[in-house]
């Protein structure tokens, strides 16, 4: 699913309104409709509804549902903070079909403010994707007001004051929401961290914006869907064997850490691989046999690090290096020596990126195509430091062009940017995964797909996807606070049946 920039969502409903046709008044009609839909399902109207209205259409929006509700019996106030300003011409319609029982507070100071009770509701639809500048003045205390309160906040289409694709300035007002329900497609500051915090549980409404251009709608930035996903993973087909679904090697683990490579080996199996060869020091080769029989295990001479791979490394269809791996120096010259041959697909975690960090050229060398699934720090190693997460998001995709690879950006909106330049964000995974393992756990899943002959591109969509929905269904079981990696890995059958279903 595309995500569309304000412009691009302003363009759309342009469009909608020229060729459903529909007027703009009645499309407002049905984004309110769509609204009042979801607020119905899921609170009841006891509680007092306090609807913050802005002077543009989001604002409309607020005097719509504001209307709708009232018909429904909802216990409605309306609040205006349009003091000054040109009323848009569908907010202007709909302010005069706003039944007059309706309490209306027009704030013209702070103290016009009405007193936000802890269980009451906050409708905010101050501003929307029309948003042209930071708040400040009566706005940004209305905003302050809204955020002191303990009422429980809506937001309409985007919280206030926030910048559907911008970065917002840091100090700026902005609504700290508990919900944001957003009208066709989210909005991309929903998908980043420094944004994404204002923003609570977001839900995309349809509005019935024209498929022709939606459809059709250029955008580098999609949303990783399960629809996409289950075009790609087929169900195992009759007479097929192991060597069908690949041979992978694994290479990784060092004294103290070989528990990495142990995850990783666990979740490539599970990841549906038809062979798996693990290296590692020798102190990890017991280990490793204890703790994965079905691996096979191949030990290094060094004790206690990786100092060479294996010589036929072309009989494996994917090598995944990283996990637990330390940075010795031999390990980087056998990392270099390793790149100067042709190789099968890569996929690189951990201390593979840092030891690419740490030697340009290294990096310079690195094989196409390549899979590469750094956290935020790992990557601003490999690239450089990041001003603000669309600054980031920009660097994922100058490096992804520039060496010719897939990144798999960790987070909680996990970004995969491609060669092409383009970046999926995954929707799967919860915080319970920010915990020691599930980074390994997802090198072995993507070691575990590519050899099976996914696309390097596919392979990061479905084991990343279902990496995050494996630490889902982990999740309602054993809540978040306990989660680990292992039990991410314990859930991916499942999370792979729904995926199949
Ligand atoms: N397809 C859809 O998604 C639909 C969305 N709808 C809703 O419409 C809004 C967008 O409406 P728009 O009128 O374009 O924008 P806003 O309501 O966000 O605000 C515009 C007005 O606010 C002024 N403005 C902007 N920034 C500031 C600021 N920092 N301080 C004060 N005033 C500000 C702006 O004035 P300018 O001075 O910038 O010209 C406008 O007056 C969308 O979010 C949805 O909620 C439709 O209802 C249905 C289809
Ligand atoms: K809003």
């Amino acid at each position: 699913m595309k995500i569309l920039t304000a412009a691009q969502t302003r363009e759309a409903d342009a469009y909608t309104i020229a060729h459903e046709p529909i007027s703009s008044i009645d499309l407002m009609e049905r984004a309110a409709g769509a609204l009042v839909q979801w607020i119905e399902k899921e609170y009841g109207p006891e509680q007092p509804w306090y609807i913050f209205c802005g002077p543009g259409n989001n604002g409309g929006d607020g005097l719509a549902v504001a209307r709708l509700l009232f018909q429904r019996a909802y216990d409605v106030q309306v609040v205006l903070v349009t003091e000054g300003q040109n009323h848009s011409p569908d907010f202007q319609q709909n302010l005069n079909r706003l039944p007059t029982e309706i309490p209306v507070t027009r704030t013209a100071s702070p103290d016009d403010l009405p007193s936000l009770l802890s269980y009451a509701m906050v409708l905010d639809g101050l501003f929307g994707s029309g948003l042209s500048r930071p708040l400040v003045g009566l706005h940004a205390q209305a905003v302050q007001h809204i955020n002191n309160s303990a009422a429980t906040v809506i937001a309409i289409d985007l919280p206030s004051g926030l910048f559907a694709d911008a970065p917002t300035p840091t100090d700026s007002a902005v609504v700290e929401a508990d919900v944001t329900l957003s009208f066709e497609r989210p909005k991309l500051a929903f998908l980043l961290p420094e944004s994404g915090s204002f923003v609570g549980k977001w839900h995309v409404l349809p509005i019935g914006l024209h498929p022709d251009f939606l459809n059709k709608a250029d955008s580098p930035y999609s949303l990783l869907t399960p629809e996409r996903l289950k075009e790609v993973l087929k169900p195992r087909l009759k007479f097929t064997h192991k060597g069908t679904y690949g041979n992978a090697l694994l290479v990784g683990g060092s004294y103290g850490k070989i528990g990495a490579i142990t995850l990783a080996a666990k979740a490539a199996l599970r990841a549906g691989v038809g062979l798996l060869t693990v290296q590692t020091p020798m102190v990890g080769y017991s280990i490793l046999q204890v703790a994965v029989p079905e691996a096979m295990a191949l030990s290094d001479a060094h004790e206690q690090h990786i100092t060479a791979f294996p010589e036929e490394v072309n009989q494996y269809q994917c090598i995944g290096i990283g996990p637990g791996l330390g940075q010795a120096a031999d390990t980087a010259l056998a990392l270099e020596k390793l790149f100067r041959q042709a190789l099968p697909p890569l996929v690189l975690d951990a201390d593979a990126l840092n030891l690419l960090a740490l030697d340009r050229q290294l990096l310079r060398n690195l094989p196409a195509n390549s899979i590469l699934t750094p956290h935020p720090k790992e990557f601003e190693r490999l690239a450089s430091p990041a001003k603000h997460d669309y600054h980031r998001l920009q660097l994922l995709k100058d490096f992804c062009q520039e060496h010719e690879c897939y990144v798999v950006l960790k987070g909680y909106h996990t970004c995969i940017g491609t060669p092409t330049g383009e970046c999926y964000f995954n929707t799967t995974g919860n915080p319970g995964m920010a915990t020691g393992g599930t980074g390994d756990t997802l090198t072995g899943i993507l070691a575990g797909l590519r050899a099976q002959g996914f696309s390097p591109l596919d392979t990061c969509l479905v084991g990343v996807y279902l990496h995050g929905l494996a630490g889902d269904l982990a999740a309602e079981q054993e809540g978040e606070y306990a989660l680990i990696a292992s039990d991410v890995t314990q859930y991916l059958g499942k999370a792979f049946q729904q995926l199949l279903q």
